[in-house]
């Protein structure tokens, strides 16, 4: 279980977030939701040992994330960052392939290595694209190899900074669907950054609601995304649109 405690984030001049203390548990599907520069992706850092916390303690296993070796933790938490991969001159499967450097022996690249890029590749709907450049796929066709490469990497608990950006909404629907399969089938643990409301509350079990000067909301999705917490999240007015599978919120 990854677990906070007291944890304290700021950059210069601005504090993030305030005393947080939350758990996160297999089988749970976390979403972040907060206004641009509120501290989602150095929340995410932070929880996910890239970043150190100005105080409080993030632990994996009740044990600190400093205190693993680098691999082991790559093996318990997997990042999907913001952006990247325009740099990377070779093939989406070799890209891929990326993601099994913490299952690694010192052997380089198996067949079993192969296969579980191959796999991932074949989940997200781009296997037949396996040996293409990865610079000549387009955004959402590139952003559905960088998910596949968490899927090869196999951690434990999954983070992941806005993965729906460049989909198209059936592919959005399909990603989430796999993470959620990936929580409530396999008990991985899934912590998101996520703009897109729609998706949060209906995916989502948890939320993490970053608030101006570091206040943070978090707890049961059911009880959090409401028009009042989600209009002062996003200082914008809104409107609730109550359906049968749940409640969307539109901009007024
Ligand atoms: N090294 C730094 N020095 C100063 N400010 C920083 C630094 N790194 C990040 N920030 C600021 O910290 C704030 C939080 O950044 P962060 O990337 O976590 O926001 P975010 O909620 O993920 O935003 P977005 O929705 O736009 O991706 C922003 O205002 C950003 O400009």
């Amino acid at each position: 279980m990854l677990r906070a405690e007291g944890l304290n984030l700021s950059v210069p001049g601005k504090v993030l977030c305030r005393d947080l203390s939350i758990a996160i548990k297999p089988g749970e599907c976390w979403g972040i939701l907060g206004r641009n520069g509120s501290g989602k992706t150095t929340l995410l850092h932070a929880l996910s040992g890239l970043r150190a916390p100005d105080a409080g303690l993030v632990t994996w296993d009740s044990k600190p994330l400093p205190d693993y070796p680098r691999r082991e933790l790559a093996r318990q938490i997997g990042v999907l960052p913001q952006d990247e991969g325009h740099e990377f001159w070779g093939t989406a499967l070799e890209y891929v392939l990326l993601g099994r450097y913490p299952h690694s022996r010192g052997f380089g690249i198996t067949d079993g290595d192969e296969e579980a890029a191959l796999a991932a590749l074949q989940q997200m709907g781009m296997a037949d694209m396996s040996h293409r450049t990865l610079i000549t796929l387009s955004g959402g066709e590139r952003q559905r190899v960088r998910v596949a490469m968490l899927l090869a990497q196999a951690p434990q608990h999954y983070c992941l900074d806005e993965p729906l950006q460049h989909l198209d909404l059936g592919h959005q629907a399909e990603a989430l669907r796999l993470l959620q399969r990936l929580a409530v089938e396999e008990g991985k643990a899934v912590l998101m950054v996520l703009h897109e409301t729609l998706w949060a509350g209906r995916y989502c079990d948890h939320i993490l609601m970053l608030y101006d000067g570091g206040r943070v909301l978090a707890g049961s999705a059911a009880e959090l995304m409401t028009l009042k917490n989600l209009e002062e999240l996003y200082q914008c007015g809104l409107r609730e649109i109550e359906t049968e599978v749940g409640s969307y919120f539109l901009p007024a």
